[in-house]
């Protein structure tokens, strides 16, 4: 854990830092094989997915360029609001591109259900998601993850770019938060 004090606010660590690191070079060496000759556009979902998305791009062994797009649905709540809203967009043209969605978590699936619509709407050549982390017991839509780190408990969790009200995103490692710090 971090220098800051914040063991306090957490109920227990889930995932270390070193066997986040260990995943994210499993991930890109599939991601590699997958896309070995090709250009390939990440699309970073900010803010969760920056942290992914930093370590992910630099163990790729491939051409990639980053454009990011700015989504919200959980404002300063654990809940999703269900409505997402786009903050920033992308900078980049889609058409014809090979797209990979980087994402931090998949939860309800709700925000990500979204995006995919939304990209796909756009002519691209493919879209795919890789996802660090998903709570299967939370899926409320069907998706298709092709490349995803950890299948998670349906607890709140925070660290490595998630959340809650903005705080703990810095942490290296993932944990679950208290109840009492939110409840
Ligand atoms: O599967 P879902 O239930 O839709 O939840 C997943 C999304 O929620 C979080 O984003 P959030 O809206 O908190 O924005 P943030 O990345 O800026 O924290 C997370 O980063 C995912 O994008
Ligand atoms: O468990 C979570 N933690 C932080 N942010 C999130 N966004 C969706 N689920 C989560
Ligand atoms: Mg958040």
């Amino acid at each position: 854990m971090d220098s800051r004090d914040v063991e306090a606010d957490l109920s227990r660590i889930l995932i270390t830092e070193s066997e986040i690191h260990a995943k994210i070079a499993e991930l890109a060496r599939k991601i590699e094989v997958d896309y070995a000759g090709q250009d390939l556009l990440l699309v970073g979902v900010l803010k969760g997915a920056v942290m992914v998305m930093a370590d992910l791009a630099r163990e790729l062994h491939l051409p990639v360029s980053m454009d990011w797009m700015a989504v919200s649905s959980y404002g300063n709540s654990t809940q999703s609001s269900g409505v997402v809203r786009i903050l920033k967009d992308l900078d980049s043209e889609l058409q014809g591109r090979t797209v990979l969605i980087v994402e931090d978590i998949i939860d309800s699936g709700l925000t990500l259900s979204w995006l995919l619509g939304n990209l796909r709407s756009r002519g691209p050549a493919s879209v795919e998601v890789c996802a660090l982390l998903r709570k299967p017991d939370a899926v409320r839509v069907e998706l298709d993850v092709r490349y995803v780190g950890f299948d998670i408990p349906n607890d709140f969790v925070v660290g490595y770019g998630l959340d809650y009200a903005e705080k703990y995103r810095n942490l290296k490692d993932i944990g679950v938060l208290a109840p009492h710090t939110y409840s």
